[in-house]
């Protein structure tokens, strides 16, 4: 179905707090403290062989003005030039280890993230939409690359270059210091300007740009619909609203951001004019020399550069943190509390009691009550909407239902947790084609299954024919950029995947509903394959596949209106037999009765 309603109305993923975002920030650190202190032990070092060179400059200086030696200056000179190369290995080390904690880090938590996705319940997903599932791990993640690897390894040793910059001014001279740290106040009241009102806009951005990208994906995935109601400017109008919401915030935290820099420079041009009156009066009382003073007007002035890197990449840091916060906020996404102990089904048969559920508050499924027996095959049918799949869905337990449950073999689902998929398999009608070879993509539920098996579940689905015309036979690279198969090819080979786990229940969503008539038969043929033996509940658009089934149960607004053999419904010619009248065009049950016609069940 496709969406109208404007992404940003969506209840999106949880973000985490500032504090969930340090605490989990930290024990990740703690994963890799010897590179975290390697990072650490050389930025302070490179910091180190930074000032060293400008300190021992102002001592050149007194050493020209009192007119030492030529040989006098050569130590200093060596010293100066040791330690500038000191400073460009140390500095250029911390930034490696920094960006190699920084990527390792950042390859958990995307790792973390992408398994939290997968097992986020189908409600949360939905309710969420793709697009801010898909920008979290995207776009979030691309954002903390960049920063990890651009912008905070020169931030981390800008930060050591200030301190031990301002510790050398303060050792020079404490009223130099002070004149010094004038700056720090001055920035500290920038950032109290600017924080608070960056991270908000950052923070709303980010939530921009997730939106707008849940508008153009659910336009272009409802394009058909969108082409067929003739709705394109609604959809247009939608994506250029949520563009147009991110593109305002862009320029709104740009406009922020130019305001803080112009308060950094102030602060950088005060500081130095204080530095160099304390230093005209500190050099006339005698109290310090006129090198002193200049080694610290240039400390101070060399720190000019790390202290725009720190304030310039503060936006690039501080989106850093918005993306990271809604990463770890995916990340602690709390399971639901694992079952007291994992259970095994003693028996196959499927209990559905009291089944209700609805989308956004509106009840599609209104209280059922069905039992599958172990070994029972059932046919689902019913007009379009009638609730089918979301019947279907729930039986799998891929939906929890609002109230009510599945049990399997006597066992609740939940109480199988995961070992669900060993029990109980779903294939719906979106069958999905992995990229990598077709054995491969078959061997997804049952990696240990092996060539032989390989070749017999696709024996019985009747799809050796064609997966030996393929040029590389099960190892043609099928998926996106490789082969493409047809939507009934694949739903053989999820059909296939069935009979390679081998669970005792199974559920068919729709799995025959795409095919011409020719392929209809195929992959009717491999649908019964793939339940015979096997307990199982058929989503049946097409009657003649309900018609094999030992039992039909048809669904009517949510609830189950009739159930029974294909004969014995015929026979009461009640709803059933009016779908099965206009399916098969049997004038002999009643010409009277089309009122099936178009509906979903006699396609
Ligand atoms: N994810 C969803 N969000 C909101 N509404 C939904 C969702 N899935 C289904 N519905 C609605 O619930 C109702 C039942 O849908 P369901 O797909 O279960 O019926 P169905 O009988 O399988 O229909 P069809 O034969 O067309 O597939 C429909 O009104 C449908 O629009």
């Amino acid at each position: 179905m496709t969406d109208l309603n404007p992404a940003t109305e969506r209840q999106l993923l949880p973000v985490a707090t500032a504090r969930e975002s340090w605490a989990w920030l930290g024990r990740a650190v703690r994963t890799r403290s010897a590179v975290a202190a390697a990072g650490v032990v050389t930025a302070a070092l490179g910091a180190a062989a930074t000032v060293l060179p400008v300190y021992m400059f102002g001592v050149l200086i007194d050493r020209v003005r009192e007119s030492a030696p030529i040989s006098a200056l050569g130590g200093i000179v060596v010293i100066i030039a040791v330690s500038a190369i000191a400073a460009g290995v140390f500095t250029g080390l911390a930034g490696y280890f920094v960006a190699v904690l920084g990527s390792t880090v950042l390859a958990r938590l995307r790792e973390a993230a992408v398994v939290r996705t997968l097992r986020l319940p189908m409600r949360t997903v939905e309710q969420a939409g793709k697009g801010d599932v898909l920008a979290r791990v995207g776009d979030d993640v691309a954002v903390i690359d960049k920063a990890v690897s651009e912008a905070v390894p020169p931030v981390i040793s800008a930060l050591f270059l200030v301190a031990v910059s301002l510790t050398t001014m303060v050792g020079i001279d404490w009223r130099l210091g002070l004149a010094g740290a004038i700056a720090v106040p001055m920035y500290t009241l920038a950032l109290r300007w600017y924080l608070p009102r960056s991270a908000p806009r950052y923070a709303a951005q980010r939530v921009a740009m997730g939106a707008r990208s849940q508008a153009l994906i659910s336009s272009i995935q409802g394009q058909r619909t969108v082409r067929a109601y003739g709705t394109e400017a609604v959809h247009r109008g939608l994506v250029d609203q949520a563009s147009d919401r991110a593109r305002l915030l862009g320029i709104d935290v740009f406009g922020i951001f130019a305001r803080f820099a112009s308060r950094g420079n102030r602060a950088e041009y005060v500081s130095l004019a204080c530095i160099l009156a304390a230093g005209f009066v500190l050099v006339d009382n005698g109290s310090v020399s006129v090198g002193q003073v200049t080694a610290a007007a240039l400390l101070f002035h060399q720190l000019f550069n790390p202290i725009a890197a720190i304030l310039f990449t503060f936006d690039e840091v501080q989106s850093a943190g918005a993306s990271l916060a809604r990463l770890v906020g995916v990340v602690s996404i709390r399971d639901a509390p694992p079952p007291a102990e994992v259970r095994t089904p003693t028996a196959a048969g499927l209990r559905m009691n009291g089944i209700r559920h609805g989308y956004d508050g509106h009840e599609v499924l209104h209280g059922i009550d069905l039992t599958i027996a172990p070994g029972e095959r059932i046919a689902l049918v019913g007009p379009t909407g009638s609730g089918k799949s979301t019947l279907a869905s729930i039986a799998a337990g891929s939906i929890t239902p609002d109230s009510g449950e599945v049990l399997l073999g006597g066992v609740p689902l939940a109480e199988l947790a995961g070992t669900i998929r060993d029990h109980l398999v779903i294939v719906t009608q979106e069958v999905h084609t992995f990229a990598g070879t077709l054995r491969d993509d078959l061997r997804l539920a049952a990696p240990h299954a092996d060539d032989r098996a390989v070749e017999l579940a696709l024996a019985s689905v009747g799809a050796t024919g064609w997966v030996r015309a393929l040029p590389a036979g099960v190892d043609t690279v099928v998926g996106e950029g490789g082969h493409r198969l047809t939507a009934a090819q694949a739903q053989q080979l999820a059909l296939a995947r069935v009979l390679l786990v081998d669970p005792a229940v199974v559920v068919l969503d729709e799995a025959t509903a795409e095919a011409g008539s020719a392929g209809a038969r195929d992959l009717e043929s491999a649908a019964a394959a793939a339940v015979a033996a096997r307990t199982s509940l058929v989503v049946a658009h097409r009657l003649t596949q309900a018609a094999t089934a030992d039992r039909i149960v048809v669904l009517e607004h949510g609830l189950v209106c009739e159930s029974g053999t294909h004969e014995e419904l015929v026979a009461a010619g009640g709803r059933y037999a009016r779908l099965w009248a206009t399916w098969s065009g049997d004038s002999a049950v009643g010409d009277s009765i089309r009122e099936g016609e178009g509906e979903n069940g006699a396609e």
